[in-house]
C-alpha cells in the first residue's frame, strides 16, 4: 500500500531545474494514480495551508525556465520543533502521506524532521552549488557552471583589451566545485577555494609573474564566494603585481536563466524516482546521482556523509592554466 496523497515543495536557495523535478513529480504521481499537491514557498506552505491539487497541465510549459514556479523559501518557523508538528498536522488533515523536497541540505534536515512527524519524506538535491556529500550532482550545477563560463568569458574579451587581471567571485559558501570547473573551463591562472589554504605570493602573484615572463599579458582569478575578500584581493593583486586589475562579482546571475539539457534530464529521472520510493511506502531518503546511476540513501546517513573535494583535478588545473 503505497502512498495515496503526496505533495512537492522547493525549499532554500533556486536552482535551474527546479522546474523539471516539479513537473516529473507532478506527473509520475498522477500516472501512478496519486493525488499530488504543489506546496507554495517551501515549508511556509506547510505551516499556512499554501497549497493547491495539481494537474497534468498545472506543469505545462515550466520544464524550460529557471527559477521554481512553486516559489522557494528559507522558513525560519519551520525549523523549530512546533514548526514541525504544525507542517505535519496540514499534511494529516489532507490526507497527504508523502512529501518530496526540492532543496539543498537545510532542506533536507526539515524533511528528516517530518518523516520523524510521521509524513514519509524524499529529498531531491537542487542547488547550483553541488555541496551535497552523497550525490556526484545536484540539480542547477551545470546550469550555472555554464552561465559563470559564459560570463567569463564575456569578461575576459576586455580583460585582453587592457592587458589587465581581473578576479571573478562565483558562488559556494563551503564549495568550491563552481569555482574549480569555471577555472578550468576559463584558463584561470589561479582558483581559490574554501577547501583548499592558499599562500598569496606562490599560489598567484608567483603564477602571474611565470606567465608573464612567458609572454602572458591577461589574467583571470577565480574565487569561490566561501573564500571572499575579493576585492581586497584584487588591490592586492594590482599593488603586486602592478597589472591593472579588476573585481567582478559574478552573484545570483548564476542561478537563473534556462535549465541546460543535463539539469532538465537529471531533475526528470530523481523527480520520477522519488515518486516510485513514495509508492513503495519508503520514506527518510535522498535521492542521489552515482556516475550516471540514480540511487538513493537515508536522510540522516546522506546528511553525515564527507564532502570530497576533487584535490587531483584542482592539481591538474593549476599545471594546465599557466
Ligand atoms: N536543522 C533543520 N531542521 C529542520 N528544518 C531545517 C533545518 N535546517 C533547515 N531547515 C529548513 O529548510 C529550509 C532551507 O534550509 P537552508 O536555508 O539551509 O537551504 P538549503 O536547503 O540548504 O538550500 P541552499 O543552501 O542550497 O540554499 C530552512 O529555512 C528551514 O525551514
Ligand atoms: O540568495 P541567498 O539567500 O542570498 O543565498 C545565496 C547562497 O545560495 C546559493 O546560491 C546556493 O546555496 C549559494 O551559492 C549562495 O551563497
Ligand atoms: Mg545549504
Amino acid at each position: 500500500m503505497g502512498a495515496k496523497s503526496i505533495a512537492v515543495l522547493t525549499s532554500g536557495g533556486d536552482a535551474p531545474g527546479m522546474n523539471a523535478a516539479v513537473r516529473a513529480v507532478v506527473r509520475s504521481g498522477l500516472s501512478f494514480g496519486m493525488k499530488v499537491y504543489g506546496v507554495m514557498r517551501g515549508y511556509n506552505g506547510l505551516l499556512n495551508g499554501d497549497l493547491h491539487e495539481m494537474s497534468m497541465r498545472s506543469v505545462s510549459d515550466i520544464i524550460q525556465h529557471g527559477g521554481t514556479a512553486l516559489f522557494t523559501a528559507r522558513s525560519p518557523e519551520f525549523n523549530t520543533p512546533e514548526g514541525v508538528q504544525k507542517a505535519a498536522a496540514t499534511c494529516r488533515n489532507l490526507g497527504i502521506d508523502g512529501v518530496v523536497v526540492i532543496g539543498g541540505d537545510g532542506s533536507f534536515r526539515g524533511a528528516r524532521d517530518l518523516t520523524g512527524a510521521g509524513v514519509l519524506c524524499i529529498g531531491i538535491p537542487g542547488t547550483i552549488d553541488n555541496d551535497i556529500a552523497c550525490t556526484d550532482y545536484t540539480i542547477g550545477y551545470d546550469t550555472a557552471l555554464n552561465t559563470a563560463m559564459e560570463m567569463i568569458d564575456r569578461i575576459r574579451d576586455t580583460t585582453e583589451s587592457h592587458d589587465r587581471c581581473s578576479v571573478v567571485e562565483v558562488m559556494g559558501r563551503r564549495c568550491g566545485d563552481i569555482a574549480l570547473h569555471t577555472g578550468i573551463a576559463v584558463g584561470a591562472i589561479a582558483t581559490l577555494v574554501p577547501e583548499i589554504p592558499y599562500d598569496f605570493q606562490k599560489d598567484i602573484v608567483d603564477r602571474m609573474k611565470a606567465a608573464q615572463a612567458t609572454g602572458k599579458k591577461h589574467f583571470i582569478v577565480v574565487v569561490a564566494e566561501g573564500v571572499g575578500k575579493t576585492q581586497e584581493i584584487t588591490e592586492r593583486i594590482q599593488k603586486e603585481t602592478g597589472i591593472e586589475s579588476r573585481a567582478t562579482i559574478l552573484g545570483h546571475v548564476q542561478r537563473g536563466g534556462s535549465p541546460t539539457l543535463r539539469d532538465r534530464v537529471v531533475a526528470s529521472r530523481m523527480g520520477y524516482h522519488a515518486v516510485e520510493l513514495l509508492q513503495k511506502s519508503v520514506g527518510n531518503r535522498v535521492v542521489a546521482m552515482k556516475g550516471e546511476q540514480i540511487v538513493d540513501f537515508d536522510i540522516t546517513e546522506a546528511l553525515n556523509m564527507p564532502r570530497v573535494f576533487d584535490e587531483n583535478l584542482y592539481r591538474i588545473s593549476a599545471k594546465l592554466s599557466i
